[in-house]
């Protein structure tokens, strides 16, 4: 919903607050490259201007809140409204305010939020907002019984007042917030067919780190289903980031599952881990990333107790990040329905059924070692120097 006319998205944008006037800059200008991208991804006509702390995002009316759709969806963006554009002129101001009330008031409560950038002009935001509800009143009296509630309103009348123009808006949508997407190093993402490691991953590109993902390939354990759930998964994801290369790294793992399975029994999950753990860190080398990212949360799983990832995670040198760590599964699922990743398959698939029937929860790096194939390690190392590059 947006005023008559509205052709302007005004981008809030949070964290980037946070940061020195240069890193500031630099990470507005990569945010304002990511809008432009997710714009013409979605072929939608606009320009973007970096104005004060608020890039502007031009369109036209009809394009307006498909625009402010695609800022939402941009990492770094902590809100957007579509907004018509007037003179700091309080005259033209309470003008357009009739004008959107005329057009969108139909009954029930409202409240004007009113801001004044510019301490010089000759009114103040109080003055603005009370002279705003009389003339709103005004507008829609002969046709309903309005009513101002501050508190909760069911329409509140956005006006934000800068040095040289002012902005009027109904209607304020959340963004992801986080960080450009490119301002962070890139990771290395595990990413099977399951709900949590897209979400995790996504946690990362909110922060701005790019994903590079990776599917290893589990042969019979894994199966076209779970690798096409997984290719689907980075294929959403990537409509968060149009401007970044977002194609798969498939290592073949299949062998080595075979392996495991035959000749482990208790620890084979742990050993799995290790495996790709160094077939990530492998992977980020020849890829110059940074960092893994995994899905993992503590207690989740029998390979997820605390003291499994601690020794688990011996197999790498990188850090492994694990945004989910602290989640409930309720959390996990809710997040990947609002990114939308959440699938309902339950196809048994993937690493469920390399699990042994007695799990570890309290495993000890040696008698790991001993257990497992000595040449786990090179294998994942010479499985993700031969994974290939498939399209999500
Ligand atoms: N086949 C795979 N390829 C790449 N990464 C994987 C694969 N299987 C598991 N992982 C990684 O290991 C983490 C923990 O594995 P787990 O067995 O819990 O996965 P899952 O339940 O199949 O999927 P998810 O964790 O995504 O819900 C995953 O979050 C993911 O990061």
């Amino acid at each position: 919903m947006h005023p008559p006319g509205a052709d302007t998205v005004l981008v809030r944008h949070g964290d980037l607050n946070t940061k020195s006037n240069t890193v500031k800059r630099y990470m507005e200008g990569l945010l304002a490259e990511n809008l432009e991208a997710m714009l013409a991804d979605r072929s939608i006509p606009g320009t973007i201007e970096r104005r004060w702390n608020r890039p502007l995002i031009h369109t036209n009316e009809a394009a307006v809140a498909a625009a402010t759709a695609a800022a939402t969806n941009t990492f770094g963006v902590v809100s957007a409204s579509p907004v018509l554009t007037v003179s700091t002129e309080k005259a033209r101001i309470l003008e357009a305010l009739a004008a959107t009330a005329r057009e969108h008031y139909d009954g029930g409560t409202f409240a004007v939020d009113a801001r004044r950038a510019d301490k010089t002009l000759p009114y103040d935001s109080e003055d603005l907002a009370r002279e705003a509800g009389t003339v709103i009143w005004e507008a829609v009296e002969d046709e309903f019984e309005p009513e101002v509630d501050l508190d909760e309103p069911d329409l509140t009348f956005g006006v934000e007042v800068r040095e040289d123009v002012a902005f009027v808006y109904l209607e304020t949508v959340d963004g992801p917030g986080g960080l450009p997407l490119g301002s962070q190093e890139a990771v290395v993402a595990l990413v099977s067919g399951g709900i949590d490691s897209p979400v995790a991953a996504y946690e990362m590109m909110k922060r701005g780190s790019p994903i590079v993902p990776a599917y290893v390939d589990l042969g019979d354990y894994g199966g076209i289903d779970h690798e096409a759930r997984a290719m689907e998964t980075v294929r959403l994801l990537s409509a968060y980031a149009p401007n970044f290369d977002m194609q798969v790294y498939r290592v073949p793992g299949g062998e080595t599952v075979d392996l495991l399975v035959r000749e482990m029994e208790q620890g084979r999950m742990l050993s799995l881990r290790r495996f790709f753990y160094r077939a990530a860190e492998t992977l980020a080398e020849r890829v110059n990333a940074d960092g893994i990212v995994t899905g993992e949360a503590a207690g989740q799983k029998s390979s997820q107790t605390i003291r499994n990832l601690g020794v688990t995670s011996r197999a790498a040198t990188l850090p492994i990040h694990r945004p989910l760590l602290s989640r409930d599964k309720q959390y996990i699922v809710a997040q990947a329905r609002e990114i939308g990743t959440f699938t309902d398959s339950t196809i048994d698939a993937g690493c469920n059924r390399v699990t042994p029937d007695q799990v570890e929860t309290n495993a000890r790096l040696e008698p790991l070692l001993a257990a497992e194939p000595d040449d786990l390690l090179e294998r994942a190392e010479a499985a993700a120097r031969d994974a290939e590059l498939v399209d999500p």
